[in-house]
């Protein structure tokens, strides 16, 4: 008998991840995947453990149990995480964005894209003040590069405001840019579309895509406005008090009965009675209208007391 075996290029291999904070389970014994390539969603409801996962990914929190192995870009072999410091898992090629916008204020939009494009070059500040050859190169090439990279995001006009400055949706896609100068085999967005409209919604996921289909990076998602992962997102992973509870392309995620129930609050033998006689609100295409302002922690809460 033939073994089907899965031949696709993992980048994040992450195996019974357990993340404790005092008496808070944040994450409970996770165990996911993210295929190189893809835009990879992670969902749930607030609190159910999405920024501790991508902490967790990134260095900032070292989970007490279970393994995080990388190989963030093509031909990298995997190497643990665990206990690694951020700007050394930065360095092996994965990039991030936060919920809370984190850029320099008082800089230009260019500036800000050249301090990532710089943690990639080799000058110290001695070299700086030497005004060695390379040193002048690398800063030639540097400020071409953060052209580029505000090009990508449709930010050349604004390359000489101050950050601070820029309207909110352009500041979401400025960190974008300046997470992309690091030149990462992998791209952590959180919550990428906080505070955006509609419009800003529609350039923002032309612009996700365009950074995996084009530039070929990997995407990994945290986003509680459903319309826009159900419209970008490969696949979807779905957390719960810091459970995986399902995990499938949107198409699957909308009819889960779990995931479903775990939004609504009910339970899954309700939802999934609900979702099988067809008088579920949110069952189905529905669930793509699911926002966060909408689902309040205290919901989530109720429906599993
Ligand atoms: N540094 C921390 N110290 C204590 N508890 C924490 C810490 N970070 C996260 N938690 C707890 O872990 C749980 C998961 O939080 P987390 O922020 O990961 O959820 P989330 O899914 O990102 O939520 P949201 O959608 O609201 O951002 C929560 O109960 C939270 O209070």
């Amino acid at each position: 008998m033939s073994v089907a075996t899965d031949t696709r290029d993992v980048i994040y291999d992450i195996d019974s991840v357990t993340l404790r904070f005092g008496g808070v389970t944040s994450l409970n014994n996770v165990s996911m995947k993210m295929y190189r390539g893809e835009i990879l969603a992670v969902i749930g409801p607030n609190g159910a453990g999405k920024t501790s996962l991508f902490n967790s990914l990134t260095g900032v929190y070292t989970p007490q149990e279970g393994s995080i192995n990388l190989a963030a870009r093509v031909g990298d072999h995997p190497v643990s995480v665990l206990g690694q410091k951020t700007h050394v898992v930065n360095r092996l090629g994965v990039a991030r964005t936060f919920q809370n916008i984190r850029l320099f204020p008082a800089l230009t939009a260019l500036e800000n894209v050249k301090v990532g494009v710089e943690t990639r070059q080799r000058s110290g500040p001695i070299a700086s003040m030497l005004g060695m050859p390379w040193q002048r190169r690398e800063e030639r090439e540097s400020s071409e590069r953060a052209f580029e990279l505000l090009h990508e995001v449709g930010l050349t006009s604004r390359a000489n405001e101050l950050a601070g400055s820029l309207a909110y949706g352009e500041q979401r896609r400025l960190e974008i840019a300046r997470a992309l100068g690091t030149n990462p085999g992998v791209i952590l967005l959180d919550e990428p579309a906080a505070g955006t409209n509609p419009a800003e919604k529609r350039d923002l996921a032309a612009l996700i895509t365009k950074i995996n289909q084009d530039d070929g990076v990997s995407v990994l998602l945290i986003e509680h406005d459903m319309k826009l992962v159900m419209s970008i997102a490969h696949r979807l992973i779905v957390l719960n008090f810091g459970q995986k509870i399902a995990e499938g392309t949107p198409e699957q995620i909308q009819k889960n009965p779990a995931v479903i129930a775990a939004y609504l609050g009910s339970s899954e033998e309700e939802a999934a009675d609900e979702l099988a006689h067809g008088d579920l609100p949110s069952a189905g295409p529905a669930l793509i209208s699911f926002d966060k302002n909408e689902l309040s922690a205290n919901d989530v809460t109720e429906g599993q007391a």
